[in-house]
């Protein structure tokens, strides 16, 4: 298989809290400055990257921050919450990018796009709340919120956690713009938090709606859109495992879209966490894409190498060549 050359970097809303899950500014800062030191190790290395990022912990806290001041100042609808995260995210993302290029004697220009998504406005995943967001809470704490009308789910380990609508992404409407910076050679940012999410309403306007896109589907649009040959969807964990949490755990390495998509069917990957991940590394290889890698922030380099993480090739691939390497 080719080198990777334009590689479209998903990196989870985890990735820019502290390991503890603390989102203080400064943690959010130092983690986000770690990642960008991993991306641009990669640009400086001659592979051209465009960036995409989660915003399911900040824009959680946000929505907290808004119900708490809501006798003071007026609350904001959940997709301007998205927006400000986008705004804040991206900022903190491309200053650090910009920093880390210059360390490396890699300078070029970096930008960060305000992206709106379409959705459909009669998606059923509106009445059927999925999307993880914000802190997570012991089950006693979270009765509490539940009993307020607020939805949340267990999440296992780490505790529950309240879960908002995530309709489909459908279309990303800033192509335009985002397709010009990346021609022009600018490394871009694009569609944080899935993207801010809208419907077209009965007179053909664009008009903001309550929800959290899945920055995992949305990455798939993206890396179309840009014409990437990898996905590669950075995480706090270097593989996907087979039998998670389970005496049983098996990482896996390079696997065709066959065999991932019957361990998905089996139940392997969680719902809100590795499921969506798994499922874009498999749209993404099914509809043309080369690769896809699901891997740690620090295994990046070596799993676009084909030497780290879970690496996703297509079937016919897959049964063709040989496994490039096995992680257990
Ligand atoms: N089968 C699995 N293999 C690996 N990780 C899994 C699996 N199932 C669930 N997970 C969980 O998925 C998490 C990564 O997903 P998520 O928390 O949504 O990350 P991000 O914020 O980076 O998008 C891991 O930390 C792990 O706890
Ligand atoms: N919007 C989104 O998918 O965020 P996370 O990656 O933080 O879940």
């Amino acid at each position: 298989m080719p080198e990777p050359r334009r590689v479209v970097v998903a990196l989870g809303g985890n990735a820019m809290t502290a390991p503890d899950g603390s989102a203080r500014p400064g943690d959010q800062r130092a983690a986000i400055a770690t990642a960008m030191d991993h991306v641009a190790d990669l640009v400086a290395g001659g592979t051209e990257v465009v960036l995409t990022h989660g915003n399911g912990p900040q824009v959680g806290n946000l929505l907290v921050k808004n119900e708490l001041a809501a006798h003071v100042v007026p609350p904001v609808p959940l997709d301007w919450c998205g927006a400000q995260t986008q705004g804040t995210i991206g900022f903190t993302m491309v200053d650090a990018l910009e920093q880390a290029l210059r360390r490396r004697g890699a300078a070029r220009p970096v930008a960060a796009v305000v992206t709106r998504t379409l959705v459909d406005a009669d998606d059923p995943a509106f009445t059927a709340p999925s999307k993880p967001v914000g802190r997570y809470l012991d089950a006693d704490e979270a009765a509490r919120f539940i009993a307020l009308g607020q939805n949340w789910v267990d999440q296992g380990r780490r505790g529950w956690r309240r879960v908002v609508p995530s309709p489909e992404p459908r279309e990303i409407l800033d192509a335009v713009a985002i397709g010009a910076l990346v021609a022009a050679g600018v490394t871009t940012v694009a569609a944080g938090g899935g993207g801010i999410p809208v419907i077209r309403d009965e007179h053909g306007a664009l008009r903001g709606v309550e929800a959290v896109l899945d920055k995992d589907r949305t990455a798939v649009l993206l890396a179309h859109l840009v014409r990437a040959d990898t996905l590669l969807i950075a995480t706090d964990v270097p593989n996907a495992v087979l039998g998670f949490g389970t005496p049983q755990a098996r990482p896996l390495g390079t696997v065709s879209t066959d065999e991932l998509a019957a361990y998905h069917a089996a139940g392997h990957f969680a719902r809100g966490s590795m499921g969506p991940k798994v499922e874009a590394a498999l749209r993404f290889v099914s509809h043309g894409g080369e690769r896809a890698v699901i891997t740690g922030l620090a295994q990046m380099a070596d799993g676009l190498a084909g030497r780290a993480g879970t690496i996703v090739t297509r079937s016919e691939t897959a049964r063709m060549g040989p496994t490039t390497h096995d992680p257990r």
